[in-house]
Order: structure tokens, then C-alpha cells, then sequence
């Protein structure tokens, strides 16, 4: 857990770019930090590995004041991504990769045999790793700061705007990524972005920051597009919040009817069109056990007769979701919404979470091993735990 107590920061000029900011940070959890430009999301980011000091207040890491522990040994726990990854260009993608295992003095063989398992788990293939970063696409550099980030596995990663520089296909891919490795590792992340749908998209918690460093609204994003706390929120979330709120109820609730005739398949199952005396006419699918309410709607809206093709993983049709049923959810849906027991927490929004590894026992890591664009080398340390929320995007 990273709690930030009344944390401000006054620059030397006067500038007050983080004021009073108090909230926590859940261990397993992302926490998304979104907000306009200046509104001082790097900031606050950097000084939880104390790239940057407070001028007041404290920042904990699980219950430790950071400004207790000195920046080498906080920053073994703490990876740290950046946008455009900040590799060093001199350097193979393997041993980018192992950077913070050499400094930790691991010997080469073990370093980069992590490195290579990272390679693989962040979906990049193992040919890549003797090339060097301008070898690489920059979605490719991207996924190597992630690896490399997570090189010593560290409990906590700071992410700044990491897949700010490349263009929609690679992003959401990268994001999809970044989701499915959480699955799996559960790491305590701060991850900032200015882009609403990101935080949306991969925050368990989102923290709107205004301009002047202050905390606009923190909840998670399913309350965020339900009820916005102001217009300052509200316009930052932009239009369709009705409908991108349906992403987070998940489509299993949704009562499934029997195939109907007019419901053509192929032999094993797959759907074809919904027949008529003109043929085949398109459908759309979705995955129950996977997709949100939302693709559901998709789904129904892209056949003439409004009626959602409901498939297993393997495309295989179980079922179909007519506009009846889908009422019924939407209907429920509803009700909920209407209606809230003040300071309840939505059940889709129930955040569980649990400790944090203790610190690892590596040797320092110094504050010189910066990367090329001058910002803090990735860290590592220990492991921990997790949460989330229903289906997401
Ligand atoms: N070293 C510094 N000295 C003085 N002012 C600074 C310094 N660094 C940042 N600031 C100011 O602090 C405020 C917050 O900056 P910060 O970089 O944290 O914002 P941000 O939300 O991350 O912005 P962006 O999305 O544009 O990166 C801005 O007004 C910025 O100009």
C-alpha cells in the first residue's frame, strides 16, 4: 500500500505543483493518476521513489516514510517505466533488460536468463534480444522497459505515461498486455496518463487530478463515469459515460435463449448469418464468461433483428441474448443506479487487496544508473499480491 498523507510540493521557484494530496494507493492494485497537463501527476509520481522530495506531508510505503528509507534502497522495491522507454541505446535489448541484475550483481548467465524469460513474458520474441533499441519498433522499446522494470521483480512499479508515444493499434495491445501480466503478477502499480480512456481502461482506482496539484475525485471507474463529484470531472470524462459505463458489468448475468432456427451454423457450431429469403445476414458474437454488457449491446446491434449470438472460446454458439433479455440486465442495471445506498460501494467496485511483500535484501542500487534521458534507473525488489473489477474497456 502507498499512502500519500497531505503531500505537497513546492518547487524552488514557488511553483505549488502537488497541494495537500492525501489518498492510497492499494498493494496489487492499479492506481491510475489522470488529469490535464501541469496538474502535477509526475510529480506526485516521482516523489513515491523520491526522484523528487516533498515539501510537506508523507508519503508512505507500507507504513514506511519513504523520506526514512535512502532513494538506492527504496528504488530496489520500485520499477520504473517511462514514456519512450529510456533505454540505452548502446546497449543489447538483453542487457537493457538485465540492467538492474548486473547492478545487483548477479552474474551474467543468471541475468540474462531473467532477461530472456522477461523478453518472453512481455510477448516479444527471443531473436529480438541482441538487437539494439533503434532495432526495435517503438511499441517493442515499450514492452523492454516493461521487462526491464520488472527485471528483479519488484513489488511496486511507477508507470509515467509509458505508451504515450505510439500510435492506438500498438497502445491497446501494450495495454492489454499490461492487464494480463497484472493477472499474473499482481504488482503494486502507479501508473499515470493524461488519456481518460487509458485510466478508465486499466484502473482498478483513478485519481482525477486538477490543475494546482489537487484531487479532483478518486474512485473506481465504473463510480468515476457514474458520478462524477464535479464538472471538472465530469468534462474530463467526456461524452459517453453512460454507455462506457456498461463495460463494467459483466455479460453472465445475461439470460441465454436456445438457438433459434433462423440461426445458421456450420458444422461445428460456429455461426454463419441469421437466415432469411435473401440469405445469410451478419450477427454479432459475445464470449458470456468474458465480455461486459456492452459487447453484448454490440453484439445485438449489429444483427436486424437485434438479437445477440452468445459463443464459447472457441467461437462456438451456446446460446443467443435477445432485446428481451438484455432489457432485463440493463433493467437491473438500472435500479442499482438509481437508487444508491449512500457511501455503499458498487459490488462490481469492491477492491480487495492484501500486503505487500517486506523490502528485498539487494545491494544498492546507484542513483548515477540513470537512463539516457537522464530519469531513474529501473529498480527492483520482492513480490506481492492483488484485485479487480469486473470486465474492462
Ligand atoms: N523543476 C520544476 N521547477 C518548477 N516547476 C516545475 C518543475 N517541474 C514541474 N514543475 C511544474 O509543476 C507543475 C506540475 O508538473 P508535472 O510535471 O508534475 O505535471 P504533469 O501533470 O505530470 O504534466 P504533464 O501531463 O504535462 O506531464 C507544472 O506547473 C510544472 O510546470
Amino acid at each position: 500500500m502507498i499512502t500519500f498523507e497531505g503531500v505537497t510540493k513546492r518547487y524552488d521557484d514557488g511553483t505549488v505543483a502537488v497541494d495537500d494530496l492525501s489518498l492510497e494507493a492499494p498493494t496489487g492494485a492499479i492506481t491510475v493518476f489522470v488529469g490535464p497537463s501541469g496538474c502535477g501527476k509526475t510529480t506526485s509520481l516521482r516523489m513515491i521513489n523520491r526522484m523528487i522530495d516533498a515539501t510537506g506531508g508523507r508519503i508512505l510505503l507500507d507504513g514506511q516514510d519513504v523520506r526514512q528509507i535512502d532513494p538506492p534502497t527504496l528504488r530496489r522495491g520500485i520499477g520504473y517505466v517511462i514514456q519512450q522507454a529510456g533505454l540505452f541505446p548502446h546497449r543489447k535489448i538483453v542487457d537493457n533488460v538485465a540492467t538492474v541484475p548486473y547492478l545487483l550483481g548477479w552474474d551474467k548467465k543468471r541475468a540474462r536468463a531473467r532477461a530472456m524469460e522477461l523478453l518472453e513474458r512481455v510477448g516479444l520474441d527471443a531473436a529480438l534480444a541482441r538487437r539494439y533499441p533503434f532495432q526495435l519498433s517503438g511499441g517493442q522499446q515499450q514492452r523492454v522497459g516493461v521487462a526491464r522494470a520488472l527485471a528483479a521483480d519488484p513489488p511496486v512499479l511507477l508507470m509515467d505515461e509509458p505508451f504515450s508515444a505510439v500510435d492506438p493499434v500498438v497502445r491497446t495491445s501494450l495495454q492489454d498486455e499490461l492487464l494480463r501480466l497484472q493477472s499474473d503478477l499482481q504488482k503494486t502499480i502507479v501508473f499515470v496518463t493524461h488519456d481518460i480512456d487509458e485510466a478508465i481502461k486499466l484502473g482498478d482506482t483513478v485519481a482525477v487530478m486538477r490543475v494546482g496539484g489537487r484531487l479532483a475525485q478518486m474512485a473506481g471507474p465504473a463510480t468515476l463515469l457514474t458520478e462524477p463529484a464535479d464538472d471538472f470531472v465530469r468534462e474530463f470524462l467526456g461524452r459517453d459515460r453512460g454507455i462506457r459505463r456498461l463495460s463494467f458489468i459483466p455479460a453472465k448475468d445475461i439470460r441465454l435463449a436456445a438457438v433459434p432456427a433462423d440461426l445458421a451454423l456450420d458444422a461445428s457450431g460456429r455461426p454463419l448469418g441469421w437466415r432469411t429469403t435473401g440469405g445469410l445476414l451478419p450477427y454479432g458474437t459475445f464470449n458470456p464468461e468474458r465480455d461486459s454488457l456492452r459487447a453484448a449491446l454490440d453484439a445485438a446491434l449489429l444483427a436486424v433483428n437485434g438479437t445477440a449470438v452468445a459463443v464459447d472460446e472457441d467461437g462456438r454458439v451456446i446460446g443467443v441474448a435477445t432485446r428481451e433479455a438484455l432489457d432485463e440486465v440493463l433493467g437491473q442495471y438500472a435500479a442499482r443506479h438509481t437508487t444508491p445506498a449512500p457511501g455503499s460501494p458498487r459490488p462490481e467496485e469492491a477492491h480487495g487487496t492484501s500486503a505487500a511483500a517486506a523490502p528485498g535484501s539487494a545491494p544498492e542500487v546507484p542513483a548515477e544508473a540513470s537512463g539516457p534521458d537522464g530519469h531513474a534507473p529501473p529498480d527492483p525488489g520482492p513480490g506481492d499480491h492483488t484485485d479487480g473489477e469486473g470486465p474492462r474497456g
